[in-house]
């Protein structure tokens, strides 16, 4: 079976590769990430992964996975921000709160979809204007959900974390393993 990933995240790529997982091919899947209204985090997140899996059409022999990470406060879905102006709202809107991360994995094959979200607690302490200025400077906002990256500079801005570390990154490695497993894709292959 050849896997095929449909991302664009290097993080995504790369925890992969830490576990020992290396795609056949990376297709990026490029869907529309609008909410529907009222959508709640965990749906739209399970949602997403679908469709980014499906994107692709069935492949014979291939098992295509993806992803979709969101940050969310309450009901309210932060997803990639738009520009610089988004992502000091975001940070404003985090800073001194406890958060969800939820990350929605999706694995087809054989014409069927497997779906896991995972739900990871993050708490932002709280920012100052001149933490948020000096982060919005270094751009490492830019491409992530909720405008931050623990595994950058922002990682000195989570105290505690309840949950999977790398379901934050993009990826929660237990549960995309055992989807992998589950389709007779184990770590150590080459691609
Ligand atoms: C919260 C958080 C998110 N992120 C990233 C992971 C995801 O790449 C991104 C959320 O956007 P996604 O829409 O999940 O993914 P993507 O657009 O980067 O890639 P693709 O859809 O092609 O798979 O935010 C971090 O890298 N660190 C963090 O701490």
């Amino acid at each position: 079976m050849r896997l095929i990933l449909a991302s664009a995240s290097p993080r995504r790529r790369e925890l992969l590769a830490q576990v020992g997982v290396i795609p056949d091919e990376i297709r990026p899947a490029d869907i529309d990430e609008t909410p529907a209204p009222r959508e709640l985090p965990r749906p739209y997140a399970a949602r997403l992964a679908g469709e980014k899996a499906a994107a692709l059409g069935d492949l014979p022999d291939s098992a295509v996975l993806a992803a979709d990470t969101v940050v969310s406060v309450g009901r309210r879905i932060l997803g990639k921000p738009a520009d610089e102006t988004e992502a000091r709202a975001f940070l404003t809107l985090l800073s001194g709160r406890r958060h969800m991360v939820h990350t929605g994995v999706a694995l087809r094959a054989g014409g069927a979809t497997r779906l896991r979200v995972v739900a990871t607690a993050v708490k932002l302490k709280r920012l100052s204007a001149q933490e948020i200025a000096f982060y919005l400077e270094s751009g490492e906002w830019q491409g992530k959900a909720g405008g931050y990256g623990i595994q950058g500079i922002a990682g000195a801005f989570v105290p505690w974390i309840g949950g999977s570390y790398s379901n934050v990154v993009g990826l929660p490695l237990t549960e995309t393993l055992a989807l992998l497993n589950s389709v007779g894709i184990a770590p150590g292959r080459s691609a």
